[in-house]
């Protein structure tokens, strides 16, 4: 069973070509506790690089437990602990000689609400290569990662400006500049665009279509039509409860043509109808 990692060495870091195929991550959790709750079992997904996958199922069936174990954000947690195995590039990231913000460097990951952090736009976006001790040219960095993230032009003549003054929409792309400007190659999104508007939304979506031309990116999405817009793949989870407590668990995944379109398992046949209740 893996610990937090809070008694773990660290100091080995991770290779981002590691493996020779093309799945970029191989998340199997047999089980997943937060204390005694089991939150997740049985669940077995392999994302595809420079895909974009998609986590969808109903509230508490462990969409973003799973999507927090690929870049060890659970280890946040003093409960939590699981059993399984996680590879990136074929890299054990639980592996105790592996540091977690070294997995986070190359595993970014973008939150439901925009959270810019209480500094400039420019701080913001360096703020992970200072911790990083990035040394080259902090404003070529600065200005590329905002154009990837489709902010640059309107941010460019006020880039000392307060990252929490600019709209939600814009928040939001700003985190995830700041979440590429360490140039990761993966990028997990838990729910991005549930606090915006439909236009601030498309923009989002837009962005992660032209993204996944350098990332692999993981979504956690409740909007079935988001995830049938912009997910390559995509993974059905439900929730048992048929015994104590509600275990998520992983149904099926598979490309979303096929999940949404001629799904193979009842439960997200139910699901992905509206008969889920
Ligand atoms: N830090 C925590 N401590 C204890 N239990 C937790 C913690 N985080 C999540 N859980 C529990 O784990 C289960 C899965 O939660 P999780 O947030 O991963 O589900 P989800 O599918 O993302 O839900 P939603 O769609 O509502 O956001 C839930 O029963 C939740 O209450």
């Amino acid at each position: 069973m893996k610990a937090n990692g809070k008694s773990q060495q660290h100091g080995a870091t991770l290779s981002p070509i590691g493996g020779q195929n093309e799945v970029a991550i191989k998340c199997k959790i047999d089980e997943l506790y937060y204390g005694d709750f089991l939150a997740v079992r049985d669940s077995e997904i392999n994302i595809g690089s420079r895909k974009i996958t998609g986590f969808i199922g109903p509230s508490g069936c462990g969409k973003s437990t799973v999507l927090r174990c690929i870049n060890r954000m659970n280890d946040l947690i003093r409960s939590f602990r699981f059993k399984g195995e996680l590879l990136f590039h074929g890299q054990d990231i639980y592996a105790p000689q592996i540091d977690p913000v070294a997995v986070r460097r190359y595993i970014g990951m973008v939150f439901q609400q925009p959270n810019p952090f209480a500094m400039s736009i420019y701080e913001n976006v360096a703020f992970g290569l200072r911790l990083n001790r990035f040394k080259g040219v902090m404003d070529e960095k600065v200005e590329n990662a905002l154009t990837r993230a489709g902010l640059w032009n309107e941010v460019k003549d006020k880039l000392r400006n307060g990252g929490l003054s600019l709209s939600g929409g814009q928040q939001q792309r700003l985190c995830i500049a700041r979440a590429i400007a360490t140039e990761p190659s993966v990028l997990l999104m838990d729910e991005p665009c549930s606090a915006l508007d439909p236009i601030a939304t498309r923009v989002i979506e837009e962005l992660m279509l032209e993204l996944k031309e350098k990332y692999t990116i993981a979504i956690v999405t409740h909007n079935m039509q988001q995830a049938m817009r912009v997910a390559d793949e995509t993974a059905f989870f439900s929730v048992d409860i048929s015994k104590a407590g509600r275990t998520g668990f992983l149904v099926e995944n598979g490309p979303t043509e096929q999940i949404f379109n001629d799904p193979q398992e009842e439960l997200t046949k139910e699901y992905v109808s509206g008969q889920f209740s």
